[in-house]
């Protein structure tokens, strides 16, 4: 199994690439998030682009290092772009982000989930009940155990998650990162347990949006393993040193995004996480 210790390196590797770098990771992303997703993106260092249109999605997965694409809120338009940017970024092996916000709920979104299963996002981020949900759209192992999906908010524990997880990441090649009060990250292979957060980031809209956005600007620079990682760590750390210095949502959002700036490459890296074998 690979050690803890080369994890870290790697992590400390993506975070000090992106800040000198600024690379560039646009988003299809909902109209509720949008600017937090953004703002994320820029904290760590990252470059954000946000686009509606079939051919700006199309442009912008050529143009860019890595893509985030999140199902949120859906429109007409989305019938198209959503299809026709991934394929791009599958024919160029390009990284990329799925988050399938609400995953189960409603006929287009349902749609669009199971056409992405043959475009294998390099990461799938979400929480544990949308992470159980797609693996049954895409009929994997470990959908099993049923999904609960009642909106956007997971009604599942992480752990519940954790067959699913691995099943996905297996059929993708790529990583998994399920975020609750402790994230499980997964490669298919190894799992990551990351540690810290806050109450408050439940009492946040797109703490995971945002997430998802920071993954795809690590994904620019590091494996998607690794890219998840970093980003659930950089989130855990951040949480944890925002919850202290304030006394509601409001004030920690803010907060949140100073962290988020101020966080170093090892600081990150050494924000707690245990690994363990498949
Ligand atoms: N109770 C908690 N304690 C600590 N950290 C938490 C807690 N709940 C969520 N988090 C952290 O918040 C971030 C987002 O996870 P969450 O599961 O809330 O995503 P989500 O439900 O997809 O959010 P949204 O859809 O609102 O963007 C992750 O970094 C996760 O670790
Ligand atoms: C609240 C909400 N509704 C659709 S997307 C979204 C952001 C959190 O997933
Ligand atoms: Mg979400």
């Amino acid at each position: 199994m690979i050690s803890k210790e080369n994890i870290q390196n790697r992590m400390i590797q993506a975070v000090e690439t992106v800040k000198r770098t600024n690379p560039m990771a646009g988003s299809i992303t909902n109209s509720v998030t949008i600017n937090f997703v953004a703002n994320a993106q820029l904290a760590v260092g990252g470059s954000a682009a946000m686009v509606y249109l079939p051919d700006e999605g199309e442009f912008l997965a050529k143009a860019g290092a890595a893509t985030y694409i999140n199902v949120g809120t859906l429109l007409p338009v989305y019938e198209q772009t959503l299809p026709r940017t991934a394929k791009v970024l599958h024919d160029l092996s390009k990284p990329w982000v799925l988050d399938p916000v609400a995953a189960g709920f409603g006929l287009l979104r349902t749609e669009l989930l199971r056409q992405y299963k043959e475009y294998k996002p390099s990461v799938i981020r979400g929480n544990a009940s949308e992470i159980i949900a797609l693996a049954g759209l895409w009929g994997l192992d470990g959908s099993s155990e049923e999904s609960h999906v009642r909106g956007v908010d997971s009604t599942d524990s992480v752990i519940a998650a954790r067959a699913a997880a691995v099943a996905l990441a297996r059929w993708t090649g790529g990583a998994v990162a399920v975020s609750g009060k402790t994230d499980l990250i997964t490669d298919g292979s190894v799992i990551a347990f990351s540690q810290g957060g806050s109450h408050f980031m439940e009492k946040i809209t797109g703490s995971g949006c945002s997430l998802g956005g920071v993954v795809a600007v690590y994904a620019t620079a590091a494996s998607p393993f690794i890219a998840a990682l970093t980003a659930s760590s950089v989130y855990n750390l951040a949480g944890s040193r925002a919850e202290n210095e304030v006394d509601g949502p409001g004030s920690f959002q803010t907060r949140f995004l100073d962290e988020l700036y101020k966080a170093t490459a090892v600081e990150i890296a050494n924000n707690p996480f245990e690994i363990e074998e498949v």
